[in-house]
């Protein structure tokens, strides 16, 4: 969908911003440059809609070398989001969305329309905020509306140079939050910069870093760049606490669980004891096989269910979850175990421990040293090239 084939930028005082870089961005894909300030970064990401011109190198969008279209009609058609959003101060928030619409003249009926629309996609109320101008609106607000403007026409590519790096860590979280659900509807081709590999793990389904002079340095998903980075400057530039990043782009699998002993609520206390056998404690699962709590053998005294002495879960998580919730759910409940639960029907998988966890994060760390090697080969072949 976005092509870049050995792009080179070359500024009239000399300064090489970016060389020979080869890219692929494919269609509904979020594709995240990042790396230290002055490494080329918005400089590729301007060539994509020539606000920017390359001096070396072909780019191509949808199929179209942008070289031959005329850039006012290709800027229309590319969605842009900025830091500082750069909206017009005497123009509402409903006005500043419908601008493309408006410069592409649509009535307007259907420029308010849209506007409305867009305001509640991003979040925004557009009874509230719609006839307000830019500076009664908080600084995470204003990065929605944003989102919303470069949204209007319904671009397939979004470029978005640090949207979300105006706002305070805890609104920028909540903006990345917002935007996943968003990209998970509308799923845009998307070229994202930004400089905190964070954010890039968190957003991008592909990663490039990049290091000075726009050398693309390693190309390829969140895991396998936390998992086995393909140069010491990635080492580096993703921190010597990657193994923890990690954790939160790594999925629970039905491998990594754990098979504790399970009691039914309704068995009575004799049959449970037996159940347990020398363990301390046992799930309790009700009869349609769904979490009903858990049960220690010092609970099972004298007669009737398990059901009556159980005790209900604190906390839980699912099989889509990350090894960073069930992580943080361990240590905000202070447990020894968290039990895994089937995301479409909530039904009782298995349980995760701190042991099993470890072996998760192990298992795919090896998994993706298998495709480091690939990576390494595109990599020199994108060198050499
Ligand atoms: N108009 C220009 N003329 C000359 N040099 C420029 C120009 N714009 C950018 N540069 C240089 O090109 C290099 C890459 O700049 P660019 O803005 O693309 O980096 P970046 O990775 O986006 O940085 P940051 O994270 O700080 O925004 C830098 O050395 C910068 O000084």
């Amino acid at each position: 969908m976005i092509r870049l084939d050995r792009v080179s930028k070359k500024y009239p005082d000399g300064t090489v911003a970016v060389q020979e870089l080869t890219l692929e961005v494919q269609r509904g894909e979020l594709v995240v440059l990042v790396g230290p300030s002055g490494c080329g970064k918005t400089t590729t990401m301007k060539m994509v809609n020539r606000l920017v011109e390359p001096t070396g190198g072909r780019i191509v969008v949808d199929g179209t070398d942008v070289t031959d279209a005329d850039p006012v009609a290709l800027r229309r058609g590319i969605g842009y989001v900025i830091q500082n959003v750069g909206l017009f101060p005497h123009r509402t928030i409903e006005e500043n969305i419908a601008v493309v619409p408006q410069l592409v003249g649509w009535p307007r009926k259907r420029r308010n329309e849209r506007a409305r629309e867009l305001m509640e996609l991003v979040g925004l109320d557009p009874a509230v905020h719609g006839r307000r101008y830019p500076h009664e609106l908080s600084g995470g607000q204003r990065q929605r509306v944003g989102v919303a403007r470069a949204l209007a026409v319904d671009p397939p590519v979004l470029l978005m140079d640090e949207p979300f790096s105006a706002v305070d860590p805890v609104v920028r979280s909540q903006l990345q939050d917002e935007f996943l659900r968003l990209q998970g509807d509308v799923r845009k081709t998307i070229l994202f910069v930004t400089h905190d590999i964070e954010e890039a793990v968190r957003l991008g389904d592909r990663i490039a870093v990049f290091k000075q002079g726009g050398l693309l340095e390693q190309f390829d998903t969140p895991a396998a760049i936390l998992g086995a980075p393909a140069t010491e400057f990635v080492a580096d530039f993703v921190g010597a606490d990657r193994g923890l990043k990690r954790l939160s782009v790594t999925s629970i699998t039905p491998a990594d669980l754990e098979h504790p002993t399970v009691v039914r609520a309704d068995d009575d206390v004799t049959a449970a004891l037996a159940a347990l056998g020398d363990e301390r404690w046992a799930v309790v699962l009700d009869g349609d096989g769904g979490l009903a709590g858990w049960v220690g053998r010092d609970m099972l005294t004298g007669s009737g269910s398990v059901g009556e002495r159980a005790r209900r879960m604190e906390a839980w998580v699912r099989l889509d979850d990350t090894l960073k919730v069930a992580f943080a759910e361990m240590l905000q409940w202070n447990a020894g175990w968290i039990a895994v639960l089937d995301p479409d029907d909530d039904r009782y998988l298995g349980v995760l421990t701190p042991s099993t966890l470890h072996a998760a994060l192990r298992r795919s760390v090896e998994a993706d040293a298998k495709d480091v090697a690939r990576a390494e080969v595109v990599l020199e072949s994108v060198q050499n090239a």
